[in-house]
């Protein structure tokens, strides 16, 4: 299966650095297929106008909806497809998780709509949600100037997902947040040299007991876990 990825925005090269390293690789073996199209493409003014005044007044400006709605006709069509899943990265989204990440990995088209400014004409979702599954996501309680390295984030998140990306799939199944994984952070990692600028791997570690180095994997990720995020262990 090949995962086709579109991306609109303002700023399409933002995207030129997923033809680097894995995600590049991911496009040379055709496991996904990654379009980048500048909104500004769909305009019609001498200016390439995508914004304006917010109606009902406020600071900044909105993204006009008639470029959004030229190209969903142009990039994805105009029959309705909810097979395709059109992503709008937003402060105000539900908060993307690993879970989510995991069942976009097994779709086979996903359009990424990044706004700036204050944000796109609410009738552009309200529009898409007619047409195709739509997921309004967050990556967290902070402010981004727009959409594009949220969506970076996303895919790296979901591509590294899909079957055969991964050489080694078995690595997925222990990272933080695996499904599978109660919800514990990672455990502290160390490789040679053994001792480094006066600090030494913990001898556990180099004791070959594996019962033991697995006591003190867990217990380290449940000390961490409770420290930093007691959320998690509700
Ligand atoms: N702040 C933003 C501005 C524009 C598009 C997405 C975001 C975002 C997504 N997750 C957190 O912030």
């Amino acid at each position: 299966m090949t995962m086709r990825l579109d991306y609109l925005s303002i700023f399409p090269g933002y995207f030129d650095v997923l033809d680097i390293s894995l995600l590049g690789k991911a496009v040379d073996n055709g496991l996904v297929e990654v379009h980048a199209h500048d909104l500004r493409d769909w305009t019609h003014d001498r200016h390439r106008t995508v914004d304006d005044t917010p109606c009902g007044g406020g600071a900044g400006m909105v993204m006009k909806p008639d470029p959004w709605g030229e190209a969903f006709d142009g990039i994805i069509g105009i029959e309705p497809d909810p097979s395709v899943h059109v992503i709008f990265p937003t402060p105000s989204g539900i908060p993307f998780t690993q879970s989510a990440a995991q069942e976009l990995s097994t779709v086979e088209r996903v359009v990424f709509c990044c706004g700036r400014y204050e944000g796109i004409d609410h009738r552009v979702i309200d529009y898409a949600r007619t047409m195709w599954t739509v997921h309004e996501l967050s990556l967290g309680d902070y402010v981004l100037n727009g959409g594009e390295v949220a969506a970076l984030a996303i895919t790296e998140a979901v591509v590294r997902l899909i079957p055969g990306f991964m050489g080694n799939p078995e690595s997925l199944a222990e990272e933080s947040f695996s499904p599978g994984q109660e919800r514990l952070l990672e455990y502290p990692l160390f490789t040679r040299p053994v001792s480094w600028r006066g600090m030494d791997v913990p001898e556990v570690l180099m004791s070959g007991h594996h019962g033991r180095i697995a006591e003190w994997r867990r217990e380290e990720s449940l000390l961490l876990t409770r420290d930093r995020r007691p959320d998690l262990t509700d």
